[in-house]
């Protein structure tokens, strides 16, 4: 191959002595990859992507790309530009609730004749909260309980039609309540989050003519993480395949882990069944050693045939410890880690994860690590750092602040396309120069890496990001997270002693622990794994009652137990749950 071929013909190459990732990315109609841990899912598609925009899709046609969440955007698009392929002239990386705001309900809504308000503005998590707990008090009287929330959201998604019989026949009072709170939100001129996805699908749904519009922007559409997305998304993706778009699916019904948000396994394997889609299962693990495979079978209900890739052992340790979480993690950090890393000296800190399932534990276990004054990477609930859009832009901004406008480590023309993609509403040229300047001058003189977190995120934010936030209708959930980070870095706060510079590498620095939950963990992988307070009551909980929970409990063990390459740790109490049991059975 030529030296001037581009990257993606290169990393192709990986490709072709795995006759499943080939077969896959030589397809060439509708496409559904089912892909285990490690089997290269995130690879094999993000090759295909780029494969499809220089060989398929011609100009100005693009390829749309549908992904579960901003941090699921940030991974994909970060793979992308390794392969030479920029989000932005042929390639839209959105979540579903992006494409659905900018592609379908912004473009379309109101010429056809839609019920959404007008100009349209997404509630932020806060107002949506709140409008939320009114309409429960209207109907139920006293304050919404946090599972009736839950409940409420999950049926929005599970029972998209307001009008239909399932809807009606509904045995709970959630209904009535979901139906005054989408009342209030219309009446505050408001439309929220998950209203956004079901005005997307109707949308589509109804009008052919918004169908062939789709067809002829996208010709390709392009779904990752499939199994966490949900009926509205898989409506939507059917609706374009009877419009003759072209459908590539990637995703694993064994990592489905947001069954609580309405996220139905099932769905992936019916689109993989449908008599027009071509399947193709990638049954090789790149990443995890022998025994970690053979114990993550024992959580399975149908075991795969997965194959390791390169024969290693590796190991499972299981340890009961007869103490609280604290104390778990007192051992994990004191014991385990300095002997995982003394006997593999090649090893760093950021090659070891901690994990645990809520926030329950998160927050004892990093009061653990302060305690022994560890450097970590906490990624929760209870973390100020969240992974969203804003954020990992305010990171690299960050990060280019503290030096990166020396070492081109992130560039400013980076920063400013990542900006452009937030701020999409600004159409207008000579507004767009104005937003641009204006950017461009905060960062300048903004540089210094010592500088206080604070007092950088409060210059920028009056300078730039206040604008911005105001105007765009897709940042509403932004506002939030933008005010819980500023009120951690005031005095007081968990971040008080942060700079600048130790803000941007959160997350990169290779001198630190991360500690996440399990299902923040998705799609990343480690060394070493310590998963922490396993036992039974938290895993399964006492909220895991039905058959489905029992079963979601054990795919988001499989989900932490395949993020090892070599090694994995697990502890518990003293009465052990019974996932760790199968697993003792299977090693
Ligand atoms: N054909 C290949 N040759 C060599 N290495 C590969 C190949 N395919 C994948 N890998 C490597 O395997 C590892 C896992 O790949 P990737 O991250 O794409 O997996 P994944 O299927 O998305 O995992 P998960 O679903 O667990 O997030 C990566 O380190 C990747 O580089």
């Amino acid at each position: 191959m030529s030296a001037l071929a581009p990257p993606y013909l290169k990393v192709a190459e990986d490709l072709r002595g795995n006759e499943d990732q080939w077969r896959a990315y030589r397809s060439s109609g509708n496409c559904v990859i089912l892909a285990g841990p490690g089997s290269g899912k995130t690879k094999t598609i993000t090759v295909k992507i780029a494969q499809l925009i220089a060989e398929d899709v011609r100009r100005p046609r693009r390829i749309a790309c549908i992904t579960y969440s901003n941090a699921c955007v940030g991974e994909l698009r970060s793979r992308l530009t390794k392969l030479g392929v920029d989000d932005g002239d042929r390639l839209s990386l959105s979540t579903v609730h992006s494409f659905c705001l900018t592609e379908l309900v912004l473009p379309y809504a109101a010429m056809a004749g839609l019920d959404v308000p007008n100009p349209l503005v997404v509630a932020s998590p806060r107002q949506a909260r709140s409008l939320f707990g009114d309409a429960y008090r209207r109907q139920l009287g006293g304050n919404a309980p946090g599972w009736f929330r839950i409940a409420s959201d999950k049926l929005r998604r599970t029972i998209p039609d307001r009008g239909s019989d399932e809807w009606h026949a509904w045995d709970g009072r959630e209904t009535e309540v979901v139906e005054a709170y989408e009342t209030l939100l219309l009446q505050n001129g408001l439309i929220d989050f998950d209203g956004l996805v079901l005005a997307g699908l109707q949308l589509i749904e109804k009008h052919e003519w918004i169908r062939r519009a789709i067809r002829a922007k996208y010709p390709v559409v392009v779904i990752d993480e499939y199994q966490d997305l949900g009926l509205p998304l898989h409506r939507i993706v059917l609706a374009l395949l009877r419009a003759g778009v072209r459908i590539v699916a990637v995703g694993d019904p064994d990592q489905s882990i947001y069954g609580f948000t309405g996220a139905q396994p099932g769905l992936l394997r019916a689109l993989a069944g449908l008599r027009q889609m071509e399947s193709v299962a990638l049954k090789l693990n790149y990443r995890c050693a022998d025994r970690i495979i053979a114990a993550s079978m024992a959580l399975l209900p149908e075991p795969a045939e997965f194959q390791s890739h390169d024969g290693r052992s590796g190991e499972i340790q299981i340890h009961r410890l007869e103490c609280g979480i604290r104390e778990q993690a007192d051992y994990a950090l004191q014991m385990l880690v300095p002997a995982l890393l003394k006997a593999n000296p090649s090893w760093v800190p950021g090659d070891i994860a901690l994990l645990y399932r809520t926030l329950n534990e998160g927050s004892p276990i990093a009061q653990a690590a302060d305690a022994l004054s560890l450097r970590y990477f906490r990624l929760d609930n209870g973390s100020p750092i969240k992974r969203t859009r804003l954020s990992e832009w305010l990171m690299d901004a960050a990060r280019w602040c503290s030096g990166g406008w020396q070492t081109g480590e992130v560039s400013l023309s980076q920063l400013l396309k990542a900006w452009r993609r937030m701020y999409r509403s600004v159409m207008n040229e000579s507004e767009l120069l104005t937003a641009r300047k204006h950017l461009i001058t905060a960062l300048f003189s903004l540089r210094g890496g010592a500088l206080p977190l604070h007092r950088w995120i409060l210059a920028l934010r009056r300078d730039v990001l206040n604008e911005m936030l105001e105007q765009e209708p897709g940042l509403a959930d932004e506002k939030d997270n933008l005010e819980e980070l500023i009120n951690a870095a005031a005095k007081g706060g968990i971040l008080q002693g942060f700079t600048v510079e130790i803000f941007g590498n959160q997350g990169k620095s290779p001198d630190q622990l991360n500690l996440m939950t399990l299902h923040s963990s998705k799609g990343l992988e480690f060394q070493a794994v310590i998963m922490i307070g396993l036992e039974n009551g938290v895993f399964p909980s006492g909220f895991d009652r039905t058959d489905e929970q029992l079963k979601e409990a054990s795919r988001l063990f499989y989900v932490g137990l395949t993020r090892a390459k070599t090694q994995v740790h697990l502890i518990y109490d003293s009465v052990e749950s019974p996932l760790i049991t199968s697993i003792r059975a299977a090693t």
